[in-house]
């Protein structure tokens, strides 16, 4: 493994493991994106998967938020998509502007045309160079974060062909062939595990999977058909980096409105930390979670569309559901989803002031 430069912000790594911290560490999912002028003009210039593939490009946008936030975020994230995955897997994927997949997967004949065995570490080696890249540019200042999506979510994109309102054509799947639905999220899940192990090889600090699409299922299906890809994950990881001494990181996992099942992740998906969106009150994840890992988000994003006052009210209020009563065990301060393209940077950074003012233990 590569030497990087001493850390200087260890805030984000104690609060996922447990320890409460002296304020919560914050950072914003898809802080380097489309809300950034700066971000705004590399694209004009660069297409999106050539940015995710030119570590010198990925690492700069992933630092613009760190440069711009100087001392207000706690942690940066390598700037990448999901949808390498499906690509590393054979598939073909284009961002016009949102995922596009000419040639999805429509029955389970379709498999075949995926490539048989994953060269992870060669296909997707780009995003590794560029994680060491960052990690040295960054320079200590806070750790960086490696990703991947889940395989239900990754699934769905995969015979979705793109974003679906319905999830008809990926749910069919899962009542019509069962059998094969299974198979092919825990070949996707193999995938992400030697993904996030070498993401953590090449200097990531800790590791988010997004399940983005986790609410779109009951909750016996998501029991049935998401969990275990999950598990398979979280285990997974930790055996490889085991089996290789290479020391653990923090997991943390994002089952995007899967509310009614925060007690199941936390008890029984292996991660650290589970990030949870705006539909539930902190302080009943708090209890769902009872104690048994750490606990991010979870501000609608949409609130940063509301100025200033609302900002700081929504700020206090998130604070105090997290840390009163039956507080989380340890809390990572987050929206409860993606930032979105039309909000002002200046907010943006209203909203990691109030974090560090009304977090403080
Ligand atoms: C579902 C999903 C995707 N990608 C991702 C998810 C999971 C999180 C979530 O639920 O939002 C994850 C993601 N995508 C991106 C990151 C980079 C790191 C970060 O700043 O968080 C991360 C962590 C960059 C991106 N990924 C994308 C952009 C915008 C594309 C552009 O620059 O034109 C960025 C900055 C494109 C993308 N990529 C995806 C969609 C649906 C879209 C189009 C809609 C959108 O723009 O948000 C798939």
């Amino acid at each position: 493994m590569a030497s990087f430069p001493p850390l200087k912000n260890d805030l984000i790594l104690r609060a996922a493991r447990g320890e409460e911290t002296e304020r919560a560490p914050v950072w914003v999912m898809r802080q380097a994106g489309r809300y950034l002028p700066e971000f705004l003009a590399v694209r004009a210039e660069h297409g999106f998967f050539e940015i995710c593939r030119t570590p010198e490009l990925a690492k700069e946008v992933t630092l613009q938020p760190i440069r711009r936030y100087s001392g207000l975020l706690d942690a940066a994230i390598i700037f990448s998509d999901i949808l390498v995955v499906p690509q590393a897997m054979g598939m073909e994927v284009l961002m016009n502007p949102g995922p596009h997949f000419p040639d999805p997967l429509v029955t389970p004949a379709d498999i075949e045309k995926l490539t048989k065995e994953v060269e992870v570490d060669k296909e997707l080696g780009y995003v590794y160079e560029a994680i060491t890249h960052t990690r040295k540019a960054l320079n200590g200042e806070v750790p960086l974060i490696g990703f991947s999506g889940a395989p239900w979510t990754l699934f769905s994109y995969m015979i979705e062909g793109g974003g679906s309102k319905t999830f008809q054509k990926c749910k069919s799947w899962l009542f019509k062939y069962p059998e094969e639905s299974k198979a092919l999220l825990d070949r996707i899940a193999d995938v992400c595990v030697d993904f996030l192990v070498g993401q953590i090889k090449a200097g990531a600090q800790l590791v988010q999977v997004f399940d983005s699409w986790a609410g779109e299922l009951a909750p016996h299906h998501f029991e049935e058909f998401s969990l275990p890809s999950l598990q398979r994950i979280s285990s997974g990881v930790r055996a490889k980096l085991a089996a290789e001494n290479i020391p653990a990181v923090p997991m943390t996992l994002f089952p995007k409105g899967a509310n009614s099942q925060i007690a199941l992740c936390a008890e029984k998906a292996g991660y650290d930390v589970v990030s949870i969106d705006w539909c539930i009150d902190p302080a009943d994840a708090c209890r769902a979670a009872g104690y048994k890992v750490a606990l991010q988000g979870n501000l609608d994003p949409n609130v940063l569309y509301g100025g200033r006052d609302a900002i700081e009210r929504e700020v206090k209020r998130m604070a105090e559901r997290f840390r009163g009563g039956k507080k989380a065990k340890a809390w990572i301060a987050n929206l409860g989803h993606g930032i979105t393209p039309g909000v002002d940077p200046e907010d943006m950074r209203w909203f990691l002031e109030c974090v560090h003012k009304y977090s403080a233990a």
